[in-house]
């Protein structure tokens, strides 16, 4: 039976290069996210290559969620890696100037959502056992403040400890949970975080080299197939070009 890996957030960015990672190494796609044209169109390109199946599934909606894991066909049941990548961040103006819905929208998303998914698939990834990978896509931003981050810094910081605190439940399972911590990474994220400012996503990306999502699913891969007696807590990635600033501080007029 081959490999199965289970990707949240498969119709964009991360997602969407693992799919097109894990399939070159010949594993089953459970490929899942809210838009169902794309993962049509997604599971059209990959079909050939090996077995896909796909779920337009919204994370925020627990039902939905334990359905989709409850429903998965023959083939794709035996859930050997999850990748937890589904997620956003909104609002990019200070926290005081934010609308309220935006920070329940990343709090249902990359908090609820990801728990949601993780609790479905537990009893899955614990019966495989040795070499099951859970794989939390958390961010640069869940360990070092920024402005205009508030709320979703704050969620990928959940996202880190849930990882290590599932570490020591897991002991002895032979399930092993990662928080993958990218930086800046050049994908549809600052389209979504701006509203739709395209003008905005190309500044940003623009005149540097910012991290790719071919670079991401490169990592899950390595991640998921290390070989299973190792176990990376946290993988922190920064473009080379990237890197911390000094400490704001607010002076006199
Ligand atoms: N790009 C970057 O610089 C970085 C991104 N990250 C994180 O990486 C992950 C992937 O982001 P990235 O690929 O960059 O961004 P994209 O916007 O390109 O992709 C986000 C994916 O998440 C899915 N998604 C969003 N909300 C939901 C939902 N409620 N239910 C199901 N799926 C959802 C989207 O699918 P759909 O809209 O079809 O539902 C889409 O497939 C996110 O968790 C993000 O926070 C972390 C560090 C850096
Ligand atoms: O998570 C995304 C990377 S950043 O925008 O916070 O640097």
């Amino acid at each position: 039976m081959t490999d199965c890996v289970f990707i949240t957030g498969a119709t964009s960015g991360f997602g969407r290069a693992a799919a097109h990672r894990f399939a070159a190494a010949g594993w089953s796609l459970v490929l899942t996210g809210r838009r169902l044209e794309r993962l049509e169109a997604l599971k059209e390109e990959l079909q050939g290559q090996v077995p896909v199946h796909i779920v337009a599934l919204d994370v925020r909606d627990s039902d939905a969620v334990d359905t989709a894991v409850a429903a998965l066909p023959e083939g794709f049941t035996r859930v050997r890696t999850l990748l937890n990548n589904a997620g956003l961040a909104l609002a990019p103006q200070p926290a005081q100037k934010v609308d309220r819905r935006d920070w329940h929208t990343m709090i249902d998303t990359n908090v609820t959502g990801l728990v949601n998914v993780t609790h479905a698939l537990l009893p899955t990834l614990i019966d495989v056992g040795e070499g099951a990978t859970i794989v939390n896509v958390g961010s640069i931003a869940g360990q070092w403040p920024y402005p205009g981050s508030h709320v979703y810094g704050a969620s990928k910081a959940f996202v880190k400890q849930f990882s290590y605190n599932l570490r020591c439940d897991l002991l002895g399972t032979g399930v092993r949970v990662t928080d993958l911590a990218p930086g800046i990474a050049e994908t549809e994220f600052t389209l979504v975080r701006t509203g739709g400012d395209q003008a905005a996503s190309d500044a940003l990306y623009s005149g540097t080299t910012a991290l790719t999502a071919e670079d991401i699913a490169e990592q899950m891969f390595y991640i998921s197939t290390l070989p299973p007696h190792i176990n990376f807590n946290r993988l922190e990635v920064m473009p080379t070009r990237q890197a911390w600033s000094a400490f704001a501080i607010d002076y006199d007029e």
